[in-house]
C-alpha cells in the first residue's frame, strides 16, 4: 500500500499545502467547495489541511485501495471477514421489507423482519402495560445486562433519544464485572416491575452471565417465582442452545445472526432497549436515517460521498502528518456517550497491525479515538488542542436546534460550536499576541506573548444537524460505520474481528482461581508481587 503511486503522491503533496489561514484568505468559496449536504447533515470540511489536488489525491487512494469493490462485496454479502470466514451485513438490518440480500442463497432481509415484527408485538405490549409482571403490575424498569457492542449502542442512543422515550419507562444499563454496577440498579428497581434484557451476541460473555445470574438470583430472593421469570427476563442473542441453558424461554429470545458485528449490532435485536425507549416507529426511524446513509455511500461519487470524504481525511492525517488520535466533540449534552460508542466502533475495527494476508503492516492503522461533549471538554482539554505539541484532529457536532426551550442557552452553545473550530484553525500569531497586549509596559509584553500565542491551522470537520431526532442519527452513527470502513479497506487491515481482547481475558481466567484458591502460578514476578500482595492485604482487611 504504502509503496503505491497514490501514497507516493500524497506523500511529496504534504509540503506543498499552504498553511489553512492563507487557503481561506485567497479562496472566498472555501466553505462551498469543502462541505456537503447529505442526509440531514451538513458537513464542513474545509477547515481541514486540504486543497482541490488533496483531495484528489487522497480519492484516488481510494480507488487505488478498492473501496468500491470492498463497499459492493460489503452491501452483497461477501465473506469479508477473513479471519473468522463471515459476512458484514449490518446494512442488511436496515433494508426495506421488499429488498433483499442472498447469503448462502437465502435472503436474510426476511429473517431481519421476522426479528422486527416480534419486537414490535413485544414493544408494544411492555409500553401499553400490557405486559405484566408476577403481581400483575407493568413493567417501569428495563435493565439491559450486556457489554461492548450489547451495550455500547443501545445505550449511547437510548441517551441521545432520551426525549423521545416514554416517560414510564425507565432504562438501565450494566455491563460491568465490577458487582457495584448492578448492585447499584438492583437497589433502584423493584422485582415486580423490572424487565431485564440480557443482551449478548454469544450468550457466553462472562461479565454478562454473571451479571444475569446475579439478576436472576435477586430476582428469586425478592419475592420473584421460578414462574415469573419469563416475565421478567428477555435474551437477545444469536445463540439459541446457550439461552435455553441460561434458562431463558426461547419464546422470550430475540434472535440476530452471526454476519452482525458486535459493535455493529444495535440495529438488530440488540436494539431492543431502544425501540422499547422511543416505541417502534421511531426504531423504524433509526433504521431509514441509517439507510438513507447506506445508500448515499452506496451510490455517490467520492468526491461527494461523505464517509469516503471524512475516511480519507483521516488516513491523510493519520498517515501523511502522523497525528496519533482523533476527537469527537459532541455540542449535544444527548450524544454524550456517542464518543464512546464510537470508541469501541472505531478502535476494536482498526486497531490491528497485520494486514489482512497476516503479514505486519510497515503503515499506521486506526487513531486513537476520544471525546467529551462541548462546552465541558473546553474547560478540560481544549488547552492541549489549542497549544499543546501534538495535533489532534477534531470533529465537531452540534443541531442547530435545541429540544429544550430554556433561556439562551442554545445560542451560547452554538458561538462555543463555532468558534473552537475558528479558534484552532486561525490560532493568534506573535503580533497579535503582542498586540492585544500593548498596554503592557514592553518587556513584560515580549514575556507574555509566547504563552498567548496559538498556532493555529488545527484541523476539524463541522456536522451540523436541524435536531437529534431517531433518523439523523441513524445516519450520524452509519456515516462513522462506514467511515471506519473506508479506512479499514485502505489501510488493508481486517475491521471485522477483535482477536485483540482475547489474550487478557485468558489470562484472567488463569489468575481467577488462583485468587480464589490463594495460590499463585507462574507469572511474571510484577504480576506474581501484585497478586501476592492483593491475597495478602484482603486477608488482613478481612481479619
Ligand atoms: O455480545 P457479546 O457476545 O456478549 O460480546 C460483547 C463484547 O465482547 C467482546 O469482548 C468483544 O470484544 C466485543 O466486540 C463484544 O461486543
Amino acid at each position: 500500500m504504502d509503496t503505491s503511486a497514490a501514497w507516493t503522491a500524497l506523500a511529496s503533496h504534504v509540503a506543498e499545502v499552504p498553511p489553512m489561514r492563507e487557503l481561506f484568505e485567497h479562496d472566498p468559496d472555501r466553505f462551498e467547495r469543502f462541505s456537503l449536504r447529505t442526509c440531514g447533515i451538513l458537513a464542513d470540511y474545509s477547515k481541514n489541511r486540504i486543497t482541490g489536488r488533496t483531495m484528489d489525491l487522497l480519492m484516488d487512494l481510494a480507488r487505488a485501495a478498492g473501496v468500491a469493490e470492498k463497499i459492493d462485496a460489503m452491501f452483497q454479502g461477501y465473506r469479508i471477514n477473513i479471519t473468522e470466514n463471515r459476512a458484514v451485513l449490518h446494512t442488511a438490518l436496515r433494508k426495506n421489507a421488499d429488498e433483499a440480500v442472498l447469503l448462502d442463497g437465502k435472503n436474510v432481509v426476511e429473517d431481519v423482519h421476522r426479528v422486527l415484527s416480534r419486537m414490535d408485538g413485544f414493544v408494544s405490549r411492555v409500553r401499553s402495560g400490557a405486559w405484566q409482571g408476577f403481581t400483575g403490575e407493568p413493567i417501569c424498569d428495563v435493565v439491559n445486562i450486556g457489554i461492548g457492542g450489547s451495550d455500547l449502542g443501545p445505550k449511547m442512543v437510548v441517551e441521545a433519544l432520551d426525549f423521545y422515550r416514554q416517560k414510564n419507562l425507565n432504562f438501565h444499563f450494566v455491563s460491568n464485572i465490577d458487582g457495584t454496577h448492578i448492585a447499584r440498579v438492583l437497589n433502584k428497581v423493584r422485582p415486580e416491575t423490572t424487565l431485564f434484557l440480557v443482551a449478548s451476541k454469544t450468550f457466553t460473555t462472562q461479565e454478562t452471565l454473571t451479571n444475569a445470574h446475579t439478576a436472576r438470583d435477586w430476582f428469586l430472593a425478592n419475592g420473584g417465582t421460578r414462574d415469573g421469570v419469563p416475565l421478567h427476563f428477555a435474551a437477545l442473542s444469536t445463540n439459541e442452545a446457550a439461552v435455553r441453558a441460561f434458562g431463558i424461554d426461547p419464546a422470550n429470545m430475540f434472535e440476530f445472526w452471526d454476519w452482525v458485528g458486535g459493535r455493529y449490532s444495535l440495529w438488530s435485536a440488540i436494539g431492543l432497549p431502544i425501540a422499547l425507549s422511543i416505541g417502534m416507529d421511531g426504531f423504524r426511524e433509526l433504521l431509514a436515517g441509517a439507510r438513507d446513509m447506506d445508500e448515499h455511500f452506496r451510490t455517490a461519487p467520492f468526491e461527494r460521498n461523505l464517509p469516503v470524504i471524512l475516511a480519507m481525511l483521516g488516513v491523510w492525517y493519520r498517515n501523511f502528518h502522523v497525528f496519533d488520535s482523533h476527537a469527537v466533540l459532541p455540542y449535544d449534552q444527548y450524544l454524550e456517550f456517542f464518543p464512546r460508542y464510537l470508541q469501541q466502533a472505531d478502535m476494536e475495527s482498526n486497531g490491528k497491525r497485520v494486514a489482512r494476508d497476516g503479514r505486519d503492516v510497515s503503515w499506521d492503522t486506526g487513531p486513537i479515538l476520544w471525546g467529551e461533549p462541548g462546552t465541558n471538554g473546553q474547560h478540560a482539554f481544549y488547552q492541549l488542542l489549542h497549544q499543546g505539541t501534538t495535533v489532534i484532529p477534531c470533529d465537531f457536532l452540534a443541531p442547530v436546534h435545541p429540544l429544550h426551550e430554556v433561556g439562551t442557552h442554545h445560542a451560547i452553545l452554538l458561538a462555543n460550536f463555532l468558534a473552537q473550530p475558528e479558534a484552532l484553525m486561525r490560532g493568534r500569531t506573535r503580533e497579535e499576541a503582542e498586540a492585544e497586549l500593548s498596554v503592557l509596559p514592553p518587556e513584560k509584553r515580549s514575556a507574555l506573548a509566547p504563552h498567548k500565542v496559538f498556532p493555529g491551522n488545527r484541523p476539524s470537520n463541522s456536522l451540523v444537524y436541524d435536531r437529534l431526532a431517531p433518523r439523523v442519527l441513524g445516519s450520524l452513527i452509519a456515516l462513522y460505520e462506514h467511515k471506519i470502513f473506508v479506512q479499514g479497506i485502505v489501510w488493508d487491515i481486517n475491521s471485522f474481528d477483535q482477536m485483540g481482547v482475547e489474550l487478557g481475558k485468558q489470562l484472567a481466567n488463569a489468575i481467577l482461581p488462583e485468587l480464589l484458591e490463594g495460590a499463585t502460578g507462574r507469572h511474571d514476578s510484577s504480576t506474581a508481587g501484585l497478586i501476592r500482595y492483593c491475597l495478602s492485604r484482603r486477608n488482613e482487611l478481612e481479619e
